[in-house]
């Protein structure tokens, strides 16, 4: 099981203690990723889930909560089988991961099949997986991103990068190797800071221009390569809004799958609270701004089912999102704060 600990708030740093079974799956996983044999066996009996074009499948469970759909190996070959897909189609299945009872997890690319007739026959429907984030739980978002992030590298990285020649998977897809050059390729993320700024009693967020309408999150940007967390934060910063920041406090981190695999690392900054005039870069933001504890927690407790349609005039990104909890905690420390202040 994971267990958390805390550091900033209520910021929750996963890692991991080897209680009851935990590290048994954990070794289980790593034979399978390794050993073609055994990842072929596991297939056998997994768990799989069903991607179209990069859009997870979704159920809806009798009592109208949404899922993610997960089908046994083979149910799933009857279902492929009637819309027109060979029986070995499930062998493009990736390794993804395994459940609490040590069933493994598979994800699955179905490519150029009739997608009304998929759906039905699966009693479910391919949602966009930003949309997807709004529908269902944190840890099954988790889940489906890091299916539709593995679907995604293979398909672009079917070629060596030194060579030109075709590159081919091992079973688990934990890598692609070049037959000609020998080079072994590994799935792979690219850092991102984001950081959620505080002058003491108001936080700093932005919105870029093809951010769905409403929306503002914290400050975020790809990390140079040969920079620290700390360098790219504090440059982050100053090249989109031109503010110093200080007192750097780390919360957490998370797999992001747009646009290609980010590796989200999360942090607190303050600046100095007569230094809070932003100096936005227009070809980044199309805004910035601070907003009070108040326009926070209304955001927080409003958030639009589908952002698309009639979203509400400010919001924030879905839970899911580390930006959440980063707002979250600032949100609680605020509170904290307010309330230690009117007890003295
Ligand atoms: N999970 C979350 O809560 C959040 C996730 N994000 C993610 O963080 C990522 C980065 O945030 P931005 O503010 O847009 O970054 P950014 O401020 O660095 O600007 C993006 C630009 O950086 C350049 N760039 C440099 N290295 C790049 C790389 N490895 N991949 C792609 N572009 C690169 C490109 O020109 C791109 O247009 C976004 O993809 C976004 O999806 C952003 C905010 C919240
Ligand atoms: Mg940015």
């Amino acid at each position: 099981m994971l267990q958390s600990f805390k550091l900033f708030n209520n910021c929750n740093l996963v890692f991991s203690r080897s209680c009851s079974g935990y590290v048994s799956r954990t070794r289980y996983l790593m034979r399978l990723k390794e050993d073609d044999e055994a990842c072929r066996e596991a297939l056998k009996f997994a768990n799989v889930l069903l991607y179209h074009k990069l859009a997870p499948l979704l159920q809806k469970t009798r009592s109208g909560v949404c899922k993610v759909a997960s089908f046994k190996t083979a149910d799933l070959k009857q279902i492929l089988e009637k819309v027109g897909k060979d029986k070995h189609f499930i062998n493009e299945s990736f390794l993804l991961g395994c459940t609490d009872k040590s069933e493994p997890q598979f994800s699955l690319e179905v490519g150029e099949v009739e997608r009304s007739a998929l759906e039905q026959e699966c009693r479910g429907t391919f949602v966009d997986l930003r949309k997807a984030f709004f529908m269902i739980t944190p840890s099954e978002s988790a889940l489906a991103a890091k299916g539709q992030a593995l679907l995604r590298w293979h398909q672009t990285n079917g070629f060596c990068s030194a060579t030109g020649q075709p590159t081919t998977r091992n079973q688990s897809g934990s890598f692609r190797v070049c037959q000609s050059s020998g080079i072994t390729y590994y799935p792979k993320m690219s850092p991102v800071v984001i950081v959620l700024v505080s002058d003491g009693s108001r936080c700093l967020l932005a919105r870029q221009a093809m951010f769905p309408p409403g929306m503002y999150s914290a400050l975020s940007g790809f990390c140079d390569m040969g920079e620290s967390v700390e360098e790219a934060l504090h440059r982050e910063v100053a090249e989109e809004v031109g503010l110093e920041v200080e007192n750097l406090q780390y919360s957490g981190s998370q797999h992001w799958p747009f646009p290609q695999s980010s590796f989200m690392l999360a942090c607190h900054a303050t600046v100095n609270p007569n230094k809070t005039q932003v100096n936005i870069d227009k070809a980044e933001l199309e805004d910035a701004r601070w907003f009070t504890l108040e326009e926070i927690t209304t955001a927080l407790q409003n958030p639009p089912r589908n952002p698309r349609e009639q979203p509400p005039v400010f919001w924030v990104p879905p839970s899911y999102a580390i930006a959440n909890q980063l707002i979250r905690e600032w949100a609680n420390q605020q509170q904290l704060l307010r309330s230690t202040h009117r007890l003295k």
